[in-house]
C-alpha cells in the first residue's frame, strides 16, 4: 500500500484523532520534503515527475483517512455489523445476488431498537435508516430531497429527468407533470390501456394454464406495452413481437449493467466504465433506448404541431408538448422525463404484480375472497372492461395490494445524500452523508405492524388503519415531497391487471416464502424464479 510505502501505518479500524492525522501528515509531509531534495540533488526529471503525480494521490488519501476519523466519531452511537480494517463491512457480502438484501435486513433486525445502522463500505459509511419515527428529517423536508450517489449511474440514460434531478430543476419539472396525473382524460386513456393490455396478458396464459410458470416475463412485457402506450402514445408490442428496444429494457439488459457497475466501484468513472466491454455494450443499448424514444418524440411533436393528432388516447407526452413553448422545455427536457417515467414506470409495477401474485397463490383464503369480490362486481362477465366504478369497487383488491407491497415493496430502499446535519432519533448525521431509508426494515416494525411476517391483507381495512397510523410506517412509493408521482398509475394499474387475471383463473404454487431469495437490483427481485399454476376458474 501506498500508505504504507510513506510510512503510514495507522490501522483505520481504530478512530483516529485529528491530532493523529496532523502528525501523520506532518510526518509525511517531512518525507516528501526529504524526497524532494533528494529529487533535487538527482536533478532526475522522471523522478520529479512521479512526486508531481503522486503527491496529489497522497494528500487525497490523507484527505479520506481524516473525513474516515471524522465519520468514525461522529457515527459512534450508530452500531453496525463488525468491521475489518479498510474492508469495513465489505467481507459480509458474497457474489450471491441476495446478499446485500440479506444483510441489511439480518442488521435491521438486529439493531431495530437502535433504529439505525451504519454499513461501512469499506472506508465509507452509508446510515441505513429503518424506523418510521424521526423519518421527517427527509419526508418532511423541502430542502433534503437530494439522491445519494448511487442514482448517478442511471443518469447515462434517464439524464436528469424528474427522479434523478435536484433543486430547481426537480422543483419546476415536478410542478409540471403532477396535474397530468390527475387528468381526468388522460386517466380515462390510461384505463383503455390498462385494460387491453391486461387482456393480451391474460389470454398469453390460457395456453399455459394447469402448469408451473415463471409469470414474471409476460407481466413484465404487459407493464412495459402499458408504460409506453401510457408515456408515448405508442405502443412497444412486448407482449407480441420481439425488438431491440423491448430486449434492452423488458429482457433487463440495460438493469442488468446498471446493476454490475453499481456492485463495481472501480467501473464508476465514466472513462474507465468505457474501456470495459460491458461499458461499451452499455453504450450500445442506450443507443437503441435513447433513438427509440427520440423518433416516437419527435413523431409525436409533428403530428402535434399540425394538429394532426388523431388518437383519441392522450399520452404523458402530449402534456409536456403541450407546455413546451410556456415552460421553455427543450426536446432533450421532454426526452429525460419520457425515458424516466418508461423507467420508474415498469419495473416496479411489473415486480409488485408478480410478488403479489405470489402471495395471493399462497393464501387460498384470501383467493377466495378476492374472487368473491369480483364476483360480485363482474357477476359471469369474464370479457368486460373494468370501469372507474368498478375499481372503486375493489376495496378488498386494494388491502391485498397494500399487504403485498408492504411485505415485498418493489423498491426496498431509496437513498438520500444529508444537505445539512441533521438529527434522526438522537442518531447525529453530518452534512454531505449518503443514507439508506430501508423501507422493507420499516414495514415489519412490530409496533405498527403486530406479527409482521404474517400476509394479513385485512390489517389495511379502514376500520383496522388505527394499527398503521405512523405518517411513514407504510411507505411502499416513499413519502412527502419527493414521493412516487406514479403512484395512482400503478394502484389503478395493479387492480385492473389482477382483477383481470382473477376473474379468469385461480393461482396455486409448491413455493413458500422462505424458498423465495430477494435481491436488490435498483428494484427487488426474485432471485430464481417464483412457479405458479393457474387453473381456469370455468
Ligand atoms: C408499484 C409500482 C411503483 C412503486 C412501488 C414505485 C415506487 C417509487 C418510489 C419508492 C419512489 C421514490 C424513489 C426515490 O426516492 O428514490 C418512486 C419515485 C418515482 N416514481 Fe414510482 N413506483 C411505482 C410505479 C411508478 C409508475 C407507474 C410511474 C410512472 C408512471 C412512476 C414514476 C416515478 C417517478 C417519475 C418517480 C420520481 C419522482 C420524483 O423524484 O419526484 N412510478 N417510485
Amino acid at each position: 500500500m501506498l500508505s504504507h510505502k510513506l510510512g503510514f501505518t495507522n490501522e483505520i479500524s481504530e478512530p483516529m484523532t485529528l491530532a493523529e492525522i496532523y502528525s501523520q501528515t506532518l510526518l509525511v509531509d517531512l518525507k516528501l520534503c526529504h524526497l524532494v531534495q533528494e529529487s533535487k540533488k538527482m536533478i532526475s526529471f522522471p523522478f520529479v515527475g512521479i512526486i508531481i503525480i503522486l503527491t496529489p494521490i497522497v494528500v487525497y488519501i490523507l484527505n479520506l483517512f481524516r473525513k474516515h476519523a471524522i465519520w468514525k466519531k461522529a457515527y459512534e452511537s450508530i452500531p453496525s455489523p463488525p468491521c475489518v480494517p479498510l474492508m469495513g463491512n465489505l467481507h459480509l457480502l458474497s457474489s450471491e445476488r441476495d446478499s446485500f438484501l440479506r444483510l441489511l435486513m439480518a442488521t435491521a433486525s438486529k439493531y431495530r431498537e437502535q433504529s439505525c445502522f451504519c454499513i461501512w463500505y469499506s472506508i465509507w459509511p452509508i446510515v441505513v435508516l429503518t424506523n418510521a419515527d424521526g423519518l421527517e428529517i427527509f419526508f418532511s423536508s423541502t430542502k433534503e430531497i437530494t439522491k445519494s450517489f448511487e442514482y448517478k449511474l442511471v443518469e447515462p440514460w434517464l439524464k436528469t429527468g424528474l427522479l434523478t434531478s435536484k433543486g430547481n430543476k426537480w422543483r419546476t419539472r415536478r410542478r409540471i407533470l403532477t396535474p397530468s396525473f390527475h387528468d381526468a382524460n388522460l386517466l380515462q386513456s390510461f384505463l383503455i390501456i390498462f385494460n387491453e393490455q391486461s387482456r393480451i396478458c391474460t389470454s398469453r396464459f390460457e395456453t399455459l394454464s394447469e402448469q408451473p410458470i415463471d409469470m414474471y416475463p409476460f407481466i413484465a412485457a404487459c407493464t412495459l406495452d402499458i408504460i409506453c402506450e401510457a408515456a408515448m402514445g405508442t405502443s412497444c408490442q412486448a407482449q407480441v413481437e420481439k425488438s431491440e428496444y423491448v430486449e434492452a429494457v423488458a429482457r433487463y439488459q440495460i438493469g442488468d449493467i446498471i446493476v454490475q457497475r453499481m456492485t463495481t466501484p472501480w467501473m464508476w468513472p465514466n472513462f474507465l466504465f468505457k474501456l470495459f466491454p460491458i461499458g461499451r455494450e452499455h453504450e450500445k443499448l442506450l443507443k437503441i433506448l435513447h433513438d427509440f424514444s427520440r423518433n416516437i418524440i419527435n413523431n409525436r411533436a409533428q403530428q402535434f404541431g399540425g394538429n394532426q393528432l388523431h388518437s383519441k388516447r392522450m399520452a404523458f407526452l402530449d402534456t409536456l408538448l403541450a407546455k413546451m413553448h410556456d415552460e421553455q422545455l427543450t426536446m432533450e427536457d421532454i426526452q429525460e422525463e419520457v425515458d424516466t417515467f418508461m423507467f420508474e414506470g415498469h419495473d416496479t409495477t411489473a415486480a409488485a404484480l408478480n410478488f403479489a401474485c405470489f402471495l395471493i397463490a399462497l393464501h387460498p383464503d384470501v383467493q377466495q375472497k378476492l374472487h368473491d369480490e369480483i364476483n360480485r362486481i363482474f357477476q359471469d362477465d369474464l370479457e368486460r372492461a373494468c370501469s372507474m366504478d368498478d375499481l372503486k369497487q375493489m376495496n378488498y383488491l386494494e388491502c391485498v395490494i397494500k399487504e403485498s407491497l408492504r411485505l415485498l415493496p418493489s423498491v426496498p430502499s431509496i437513498g438520500r445524500e444529508a444537505q445539512e446535519d441533521l438529527t434522526y432519533n438522537g442518531h447525529k448525521i453530518l452534512a454531505g452523508q449518503t443514507c439508506y431509508i430501508l423501507i422493507k426494515a420499516i414495514h415489519l416494525d412490530p409496533k405498527y405492524f403486530p406479527e409482521p411476517n404474517k400476509f394479513n391483507p385485512d390489517r389495511f381495512l379502514p376500520e383496522n388503519s388505527a394499527q398503521h397510523s405512523h405518517h411513514f410506517a407504510f411507505v411502499p412509493f416513499s413519502a412527502g415531497t419527493r414521493n412516487c408521482i406514479g403512484q395512482r398509475f400503478a394502484m389503478l394499474e395493479e387492480k385492473v391487471f389482477l382483477s383481470t387475471l382473477l376473474r379468469k383463473f385461480s393461482l396455486t404454487t409448491t413455493q413458500t416464502i422462505e424458498d423465495i431469495r430477494l435481491a436488490e437490483e435498483i428494484i427487488m427481485r426474485a432471485v430464481d424464479p417464483i412457479y405458479i399454476t393457474l387453473k381456469r376458474r370455468r
